[in-house]
């Protein structure tokens, strides 16, 4: 990876000579967060439910449905939580990533790398003060969702202009909006399935299931690239993986409500190895660090469930963390986004193709 240059950011004084210093680049990672105690789990589970990408009803009717929602699923959520020792490991992950991305990018300038949450602390709005408070002079907003989702990407970097808005940071962001096969990505995850792998394969053909977490089959119907995004991320690392016959399927976990969500859903693909007798290796290809839909989700209830129905043996891949592959891909996006136009562009990580407003699959996010 070459170089940027730095360029110096100079400003005039009546007194005498310019002062030069180095450029101040802001990169702000976006994840979901997650609660840090039981009694957050409540209020968490509200501001998920009330945001308009994840209930699409007008505005005082979706109140009032994720009031009831939140409540009845605080009990639920609590026991999952409970689980994690009363809370989501979420933020130290991501503030682990965060720090491991700002030393990687030693070379692009002063840097710093803050993180904001959608649904619980830190919030985009004290971040955005926090953000201006340290005056950069441009700013990079970077998901840590690889695949785009109306629910989770652009409802973050929506919230986050907002939030900036509000704060007057005016310095010129730009957004990425994804990145299903970035090398780095592709690379770090086929290298930790490769490890699952070897394990399983001492009790049979291994199959290996990308799992990720479901949508409602309407969001995806409505365009919502997602799920294109996740099966090409899955082809991606099987086809970085090399493995001649490799048995692999995409599924989705996570389903939560009434509503039809894609699939096939993990639970089935469980029972198809179970009854096929085959090893399972569960790799969870939409997540990038651990949190409850990892450490409990796939961990106990889905290892659980393996047991129960037969599957021989089980693995749980790891997510891909701060492993340094994944970090210097991350770390490419940022330079690459660097040299882009301002202006909240949006750009497609695959390519850093400057996305046009609606193009399929390469959305305009903000
Ligand atoms: C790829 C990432 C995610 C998508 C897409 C997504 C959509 C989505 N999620 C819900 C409902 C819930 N999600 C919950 C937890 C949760 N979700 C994601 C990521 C995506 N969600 C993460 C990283 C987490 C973990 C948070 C943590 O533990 O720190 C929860 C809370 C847990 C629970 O009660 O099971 C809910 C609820 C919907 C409805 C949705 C799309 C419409
Ligand atoms: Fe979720
Ligand atoms: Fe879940």
């Amino acid at each position: 990876m070459s170089l940027l240059p730095l360029p110096e950011i100079t400003s005039d004084s009546a007194e005498g000579p310019k002062v030069a210093r180095a450029r101040r680049v802001a990169v702000v990672l976006f994840n979901l967060g997650g609660p840090d105690r039981l009694e957050a789990v409540r209020p968490f589970l509200y501001n998920l439910f009330r945001d308009p990408a994840i209930i699409r009803l007008p505005a005082p009717l979706r109140q009032l449905v994720a009031h009831l929602i939140s409540s009845r699923r605080d009990k639920v959520a609590q026991g999952i939580y409970q689980t994690l020792g009363g809370g989501s490991p979420l933020l130290p992950n991501t503030l682990a990533q965060a720090q491991a991305l700002e030393q990687q990018l030693w070379d692009a300038g002063t840097v710093r790398v803050f993180v904001s949450m959608r649904y619980w602390h830190p919030f985009s709005d004290a971040v955005a003060h926090d953000v201006k408070d340290w005056e950069p002079d441009e700013v990079v907003l970077l998901p840590l969702y690889p695949q785009f989702s109306t629910t989770t990407t652009a409802s973050s970097l929506k919230d986050w202009h907002r939030a900036a808005k509000v704060a007057g940071l005016t310095a010129p962001s730009r957004a990425i909006c994804c990145y299903p096969d970035e090398p780095g990505f592709i690379a770090a995850a086929a290298g930790l399935i490769r490890q699952g792998l070897e394990e399983a394969s001492r009790h049979g053909k291994p199959r290996l299931l990308f799992s990720a977490h479901g949508l409602p089959e309407k969001v995806v119907a409505a365009g919502d690239p997602y799920q294109v995004q996740c099966e090409r991320t899955a082809q991606a690392v099987v086809k970085a993986l090399r493995i001649a016959d490799l048995d692999w399927v995409s599924c989705y976990q996570s389903r939560v409500g009434p509503m039809k969500w894609i699939g096939p859903s993990t639970d089935e693909e469980i029972h198809r190895a179970g009854a096929d007798k085959v090893p399972v290796v569960i790799v969870p290809i939409a997540f990038v660090s651990e949190h409850s839909e990892t450490l409990v989700e796939i961990e106990h209830e889905y290892r659980h469930l393996a047991g129960e129905v037969g599957v021989p043996h089980f693995v749980r891949v790891p997510t891909v963390g701060v492993e340094p592959s994944f970090i210097q891909g991350l770390a490419g996006l940022v330079r690459q986004a660097l040299t882009r136009p301002t202006g909240g562009a949006v750009l497609c990580g695959t390519g850093l193709r400057i996305c046009p407003a609606g193009k399929a699959g390469c959305p305009q996010a903000a």
